[in-house]
């Protein structure tokens, strides 16, 4: 068909392949060409073709155009705009044809149709909000660097692209593209009304401005999913009225009384956190102003301001903090030498928790570290989990009955369901429902994550404390078993003790007796640490029986609720029911608000349920992690005891061995003495069943050490029989 020289095989009822080469499906049509996408059977490759729907009624500025597209696109070489592509020779055109124009294919079709699509009735996500400006920006900035003014920007003539997992947002369709020679202006109407810059549609003379009035306006569509200024006026009545905005309003509606009301600000609801909002007011102040020269803020540096201000604020990284009480989503921007400790103050004044009691938890469950920079909170909002969770330490044992109000139309449908609204009123007030069902779902998902981040903390506080009460009940046991063990080699020691006293063997005043013992019963007193461990073990074992019935809970195993996601869907479904219908017969359901009304209030009594149920366990978590800690410097001070037990039994233990010893050697005095002097024997027994008769009088004093020392080794001997009659087996080893 296409070809000159090409092989056509066709197969029963299915489309001819040309080379390898097979139409695949129609990507779009507007009002001058039909884009089909070609994909080769052979290599994979993928390509679309435009194709001029008027090649019959063709005029030479039809002719003029298409050549400018084909021409301008071959020249460019941006990645947000699109990138022409070779035609394969196969699908060639005849010869008095117009050429065909092969571009490269980009899969996730065009803004227009992402728009559409029912969850984006309130605008896109702010990640993809940002993604597109970046993109779009950038394309728009290397057009006008190449003096090229596209002049009908809108969604339509922006199509998705998925580049390695990403989507990647491409400028199409420059057949209304204009090259600007330095200094000219032109003034030929084109382009698409409603994105259309004022000058344009009044035919007046105009620069590259005119892109930055269309870009301004897509870009409220997307945050908004409606378009800025009176969407649904006419031209004429719409100019007249637009006209007398101030040069900082941004957008005008009807109010109840049919009024035009100008607005500077982005009106609820979007999808922005509040210090992107912000910085996204000021932009669409500079891209939509009335005066084109004016429009975009100006030079700065050589650069339009509109371009600077766009890449500061899509450079800024943004920390989003959840403060799980209330529910709502703070957010500061990141500045270099911005500290943990003041970001957390600044949450103290925004909050009026004190920073001592702000207790920041990551995803994870980790704390931020107070002395980094406050980097650390901040995560890519390109990560799902993008919100740092604020609690307060201690928690409140209040369960919040109140959550998030309705949005003031969706108040007015639910109060009063059956009367009816203009159909864009009533478009508003519904799409409005499917942004606040939608909201609910995130939310709540947001706030298991919250409870998620908050037992796993509980759960990393507590291995740590179950290490030290561990330790704590195994020391408490090692050092009770010693004192046992110190108490009966004592009493041992003691009775031979008194057992060579008796026999005369050793002449005492008995104090070394009074403080063997006084110290066997000092010892006594350390079974108060025992008893005081027992204690807080139990209370420990009472604690993690709450922590594992938490862990239990179901809201630990999933974070989706069917019921508000069921709403959520419904409402969505209605919604785009009601826009296709756009109130036709045989659609009379859609024509009060009573169904969209039943799925908003199933959604509110489901969450209120759920949330309260959720707080309830998030107190419960609090309360267990506020016990930890209550628990903690009792374990604490238990481990100090006993270290200092240990301590003072090993220093009993030296002393009397150093008294046992100072009997030695005082026995060896004697000995020597009497063994020198040639006088009566001295025998000595302090240990053991040695008796004194046993030993005889010995002359030589080496035969004296070599007898003390068999008695030194009896006694060792002795110390180690009793080590061994010790119960071991019941006495935990203590921790390494
Ligand atoms: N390279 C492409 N990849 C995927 N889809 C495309 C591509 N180019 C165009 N399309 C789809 O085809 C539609 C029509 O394309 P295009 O805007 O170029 O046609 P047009 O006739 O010039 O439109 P207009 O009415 O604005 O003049 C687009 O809105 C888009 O959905």
């Amino acid at each position: 068909m296409y070809t000159r020289n090409s092989t056509m095989i066709q197969q029963g009822n299915t489309k001819p392949t040309v080379d390898g080469w097979k139409e695949d499906k129609t990507l779009g049509s507007g009002g001058f060409g039909t884009v089909v996408l070609w994909k080769n059977e052979e290599t994979n490759e993928a390509v679309a073709i435009k194709r001029c729907r008027v090649q019959n009624e063709m005029t030479d500025k039809h002719r003029q155009r298409w050549s400018l597209e084909v021409d301008i696109m071959k020249r460019l070489d941006h990645p947000n705009v699109i990138s022409a592509r070779e035609v394969p020779p196969a699908l060639d055109v005849k010869e008095n044809e117009l050429p065909l124009l092969a571009m490269e294919y980009c899969s996730g079709g065009d803004l227009r149709k992402v728009l559409n699509k029912p969850e984006n009735c309130c605008g896109l996500k702010e990640y993809a909000i940002q993604c597109l400006v970046a993109d779009i920006a950038s394309a728009v900035e290397y057009l006008h660097g190449k003096r090229i003014i596209h002049r009908d920007l809108k969604p339509e003539n922006i199509v998705l692209s998925l580049i390695e997992e990403k989507i990647v947002y491409k400028l199409i369709d420059l057949g209304y593209a204009k090259e600007l020679d330095q200094g000219s202006v032109c003034t030929s109407f084109v382009g698409t009304l409603q994105y259309l810059a004022p000058e344009l549609f009044a035919s007046q003379k105009y620069t590259c401005t005119v892109d930055y009035w269309s870009f301004g306006t897509v870009v409220f569509e997307c945050i908004t999913g409606y378009r800025p200024f009176l969407p649904s006026t006419p031209p004429v009545a719409w100019h007249k009225e637009v006209c007398q905005k101030s040069p900082e309003d941004i957008s005008a509606i009807h109010d109840i009384n049919g009024d035009v009301k100008f607005s500077k600000k982005l009106l609820y609801p979007t999808s922005l956190c509040r210090t992107l909002q912000v910085y996204f007011e000021k932009w669409l102040q500079f891209m939509l102003r009335w005066d084109p020269k004016s429009r975009g803020g100006g030079l700065l540096d050589g650069r339009p301001r509109c371009f600077s201000l766009l890449d500061s604020m899509l450079n800024m990284k943004i920390i989003h903090i959840l403060n799980v009480a209330t529910n709502q989503l703070l957010s500061y921007p990141l500045t270099e030498e911005f500290s943990m400790q003041q970001l957390m103050k600044v949450i103290e004044q925004e909050t009026s928790i004190p920073v001592k009691e702000q207790d920041l938890l990551l995803a994870s469950g980790a704390s931020p570290d107070p002395k980094q920079s406050a980097a650390q909170c901040w995560i890519n909002p390109s990560d799902e989990d993008w919100v740092v969770f604020l609690f307060k330490k201690g928690g409140s044992s209040e369960i919040p009955t109140k959550f998030k109000p309705l949005p003031t139309r969706v108040q007015h449908i639910v109060r009063d369901p059956t009367t009816l609204l203009p159909h864009p009123e009533q478009k508003k007030a519904w799409a409005e429902c499917v942004f606040f069902c939608a909201e609910q779902v995130v939310d709540y998902k947001r706030l298991i994550l919250s409870q998620r981040a908050a037992m796993l903390s509980l759960l990393r506080t507590n291995s740590d404390f179950i290490r030290l009460k561990s330790k704590m009940v195994n020391e408490s046991d090692y050092m009770m078993a010693k004192i046992k063990f110190f108490q009966q080699s004592l009493r041992h020691d003691m009775a031979c003790y008194k057992d060579q006293l008796s026999n005369g063997n050793l002449t005492d005043s008995g104090e070394l007796y009074q403080k063997w013992l006084q110290s066997g019963e000092d010892m006594n007193e350390y079974g108060a640490i025992k008893e005081e461990c027992n204690r807080l073990d139990q209370q420990s074992t009472a604690l993690q029986t709450k922590i594992v019935e938490l862990q239990r809970s179901p809201f630990a195993r999933t974070n989706r609720n069917n019921v508000l996601e069921d709403m959520e869907k419904t409402s969505r479904d209605l919604y785009q029911e009601l826009r296709q219908s756009g109130r036709a017969p045989g659609r009379e359901n859609l024509r009060d608000h009573r169904p969209m009304v039943t799925a908003v209030v199933k959604c509110v009594m489901t969450r209120d349920k759920n949330l309260q149920d959720l707080y309830r366990h998030l107190v419960k978590i609090a309360s267990c992690k506020q016990e930890l800690y209550k628990i903690l410097p009792g374990i604490e001070r238990c481990c100090r005891d006993i270290s200092s037990a240990n301590e003072q039994l090993i220093k009993c233990q030296k002393r009397r061995q150093s008294e046992i010893w100072q009997l030695f050697r005082m026995v060896g005095g004697e000995i020597n003495r009497h063994g020198s002097s040639g006088q009566a024997s001295i025998s000595v027994s302090i240990y053991g069943n040695e008796s004194l008769e046993s030993l005889q009088v010995v002359e030589d004093s080496k035969e004296t050490h070599k007898k003390l020392g068999q008695m030194l080794q009896d006694v060792l001997q002795a110390q180690n029989d009793l080590t061994l009659n010790l119960d071991w087996d019941s006495i935990p080893l203590a921790d390494t």
